[in-house]
């Protein structure tokens, strides 16, 4: 029994002294002072080899992915609703602004990892459908002198109406997958949609393939962020753009309060009442907690090779949109 324990106490130190160097980090330092930031990081990089974190439950990193897969495995089927119960609809909200600061058009090749149940995927078909049949309405006005017979004609003509884009959605959980391709049938989406089962650290696709790559709610989930970027930059086109919305850190200390509260309070019991599963949205406020503040994660995604990262964060900062290039 002691073994653990001591784990644990060795991987709250390392916390504890990673955290006491981010508050030391100085401009000059970065990358000179041995016993400084980078000293850190590689000490807890050597920690991350063995032990990682499921909420605030330490464990292996071996053990970390089945404990989420049997999380999202467990909510699958109650997942939308416990969304829309959860946030009182402002998740959709978040999930709009993602597509409108994506602004894709016809053609656009979008890659969605951790796309779950499909909410960022049938968001962007039907943008680029509007987006196609916008063009097509100001193409035909300018070319006013057409009968309608040919009007009639081209409409005909024009057989994909997303104009050549496609969206492929990558997710680890086959149940996930399931519902989401359960709701995909029901609402008539088919052209330009495919389901991949695939891990976020290892995706199954070639290099330069994307225009753009989304993860919404998903990379807090992931055992190796890092590696989950470096994923990202290698599948990305250059040019092209990487968007993540994620929960982050509150920047107002009365909402903070508050967050914390309903967080804590009422989320977990929602979980056990409208799913009947307490641990699970147990686990979804914890693991909000560990993920890294904005500008840390900025540099995260730095680190992976983007460049221009930017971040905008939403509802006093419950979560954040990060955007970066592969340029
Ligand atoms: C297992 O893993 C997961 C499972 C999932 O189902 C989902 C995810 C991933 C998450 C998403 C896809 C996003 C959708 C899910 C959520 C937003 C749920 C997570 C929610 C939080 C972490 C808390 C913050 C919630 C919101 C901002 C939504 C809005 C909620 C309210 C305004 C609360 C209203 C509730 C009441 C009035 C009920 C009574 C509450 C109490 C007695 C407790 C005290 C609470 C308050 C006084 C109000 C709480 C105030 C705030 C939360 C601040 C709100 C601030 C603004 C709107 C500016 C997944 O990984
Ligand atoms: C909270 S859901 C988000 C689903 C969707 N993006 C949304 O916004 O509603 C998190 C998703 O991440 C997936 N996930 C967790 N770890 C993953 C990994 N390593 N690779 C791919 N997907 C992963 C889960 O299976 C789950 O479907």
């Amino acid at each position: 029994m002691a073994a653990p324990r001591s784990c644990a106490l060795w991987s709250y130190c390392g916390r504890r002294w990673s955290r006491l160097m981010r508050c030391c980090e100085l401009p000059g330092l970065r990358s000179s002072w041995p016993g400084g930031p980078l000293g850190a990081r590689q000490l807890s990089q050597e920690k991350q080899a063995t032990e990682t974190h499921f909420g605030f439950e330490t464990v292996s990193e071996e053990e970390k992915g089945g404990k989420v897969y049997h999380v999202f495995e467990s909510v699958a089927k109650k997942y939308d609703v416990m969304n829309d119960m959860m946030s009182l609809g402002i998740h959709r909200i978040w999930k709009d602004l993602l597509l409108w600061k994506m602004r894709p058009f016809p053609g656009t090749q979008l890659l969605d990892v951790a796309g779950g149940t499909g909410d960022i995927a049938f968001r962007f078909l039907n943008y680029v459908r509007a987006q196609h049949k916008g063009k097509q309405k100001r193409q035909l006005r300018a070319q006013q002198n057409l009968s309608w017979e040919e009007i009639a004609k081209k409409y005909q003509n024009e057989e994909d109406p997303l104009g050549g884009s496609q969206v492929v959605v990558c997710d680890i959980n086959k149940e996930m997958l399931k519902i989401g391709k359960q709701k995909a049938h029901a609402r008539g989406y088919k052209a330009g949609l495919a389901w991949v089962l695939g891990d976020a650290e290892e995706l199954p696709f070639d290099d330069d393939k994307f225009d753009v790559y989304t993860i919404a709610f998903g990379i807090r989930n992931v055992t190796h962020i890092d590696q989950a970027l470096q994923e990202a930059h290698r599948v990305l086109k250059p040019g092209g753009r990487f968007l993540c919305l994620e929960f982050s850190q509150v920047n107002n200390p009365l909402i903070s309060r508050l967050y914390d509260l309903y967080s804590f309070q009422v989320i977990p019991v929602l979980g056990e009442v409208i799913a009947g599963d307490w641990k699970s949205y147990q686990y979804l406020v914890e693991s909000i907690r560990q993920f890294p503040p904005q500008e840390e994660f900025k540099e995260m995604i730095e680190d992976a090779g983007f460049e221009k990262v930017t971040y905008e964060s939403l509802t006093s900062g419950i979560v954040a949109i990060h955007s970066g290039f592969k340029l």
